[in-house]
């Protein structure tokens, strides 16, 4: 059986993950968490045939150098990464099966398809903006969906969502500028994962959305990426090929 090792095993959804893994025909390898010292990374990154990555990102290069030594593939489901942390994946990708997404579940991964096929045949007169609202422990912002479905949008209308996206409107920030992709982040309660895609257009709106009603529904998909992760060549690789939507 897949032995999965879960970087980031005590959390919310590191405990998810290891109750779904069962079912899901894997087993756990083990898990770290924050203070583990890199023997124990290493060790663990050996004895997995797989790893998964729900911790921070300032556990990613720790954990990319582990998998790399080891050339063990690993999916990577933190949020809150910077242009540097997708570089460091990117390298990694060269050696090792990476997978890293924002949203492992399958309705936001069908989503993002959606949502790049609207923005691809709405002219750049339709205003693109997206909502997200998530429980008040979340520490990054926007969420990694959100950036995914920004990016998603921006894939489709054929432009750089580096140039396009506004996440910082208050005081007087002047009329709407056309063709950007507006992000706006609600935290607060235990909301799982909520996320809204609006093309605004003149006199009317088209809205698509998605709303995690359980951490649940990320823990399978992670388990099932995993699972799919494990013994593939070098590469990146993504959600829509793991659940072929
Ligand atoms: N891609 C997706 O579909 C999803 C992504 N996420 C993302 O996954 C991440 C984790 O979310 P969640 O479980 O809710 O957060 P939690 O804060 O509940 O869990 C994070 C865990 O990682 C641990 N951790 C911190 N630093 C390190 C480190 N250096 N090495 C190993 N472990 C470490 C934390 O330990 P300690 O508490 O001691 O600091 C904690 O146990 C977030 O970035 C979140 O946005 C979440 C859901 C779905
Ligand atoms: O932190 C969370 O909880 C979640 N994070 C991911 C994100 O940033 O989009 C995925 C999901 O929405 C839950």
């Amino acid at each position: 059986m897949t032995a999965i090792g879960i970087l980031g095993s005590a959390g919310k959804m590191g405990q998810a993950i290891a109750a779904a893994v069962p079912d899901l025909g894997g087993t756990v390898a083990g898990g770290i968490d924050a203070g583990a010292d890199r023997a124990a990374l290493a060790a663990l990154a050996e004895r997995a045939d797989v790893l998964v990555d729900f911790s921070s990102p300032s556990a990613l290069a720790a954990n990319l150098a582990a998998a790399r030594t080891a050339g063990t593939p690993i999916l990577i489901g933190t949020t809150g990464l910077s242009a540097a942390h997708h570089a460091f994946v990117k390298e990694a990708a060269s050696e090792i099966a990476v997978l890293q997404t924002g949203n492992v579940s399958l309705g936001v991964t069908l989503l993002a398809k959606l949502v790049r096929e609207a923005a691809g045949r709405l002219g750049s007169d339709w205003d693109i903006e997206i909502v997200e609202m998530h429980h008040r422990h979340k520490v990054d912002a926007p969420s990694g969906t959100a950036l995914l479905l920004a990016e998603a949008a921006a894939t489709g209308r054929g432009i750089a969502l580096s140039e396009a996206k506004v996440t910082d409107r208050a005081g007087l920030t002047g009329a709407r500028s056309e063709g950007t992709i507006g992000m706006a982040s609600l935290r607060g309660g235990s909301v799982a994962g909520d996320h809204m895609v609006v093309f605004a257009g003149e006199g009317e709106r088209v809205e698509i959305g998605h709303r995690a009603e359980n951490r649940a529904i990320f823990a399978r998909g992670a388990v099932t990426a995993a699972l799919w992760l494990a013994g593939k060549p070098a590469g990146s690789y993504t959600m829509a090929e793991v659940l072929g939507v």
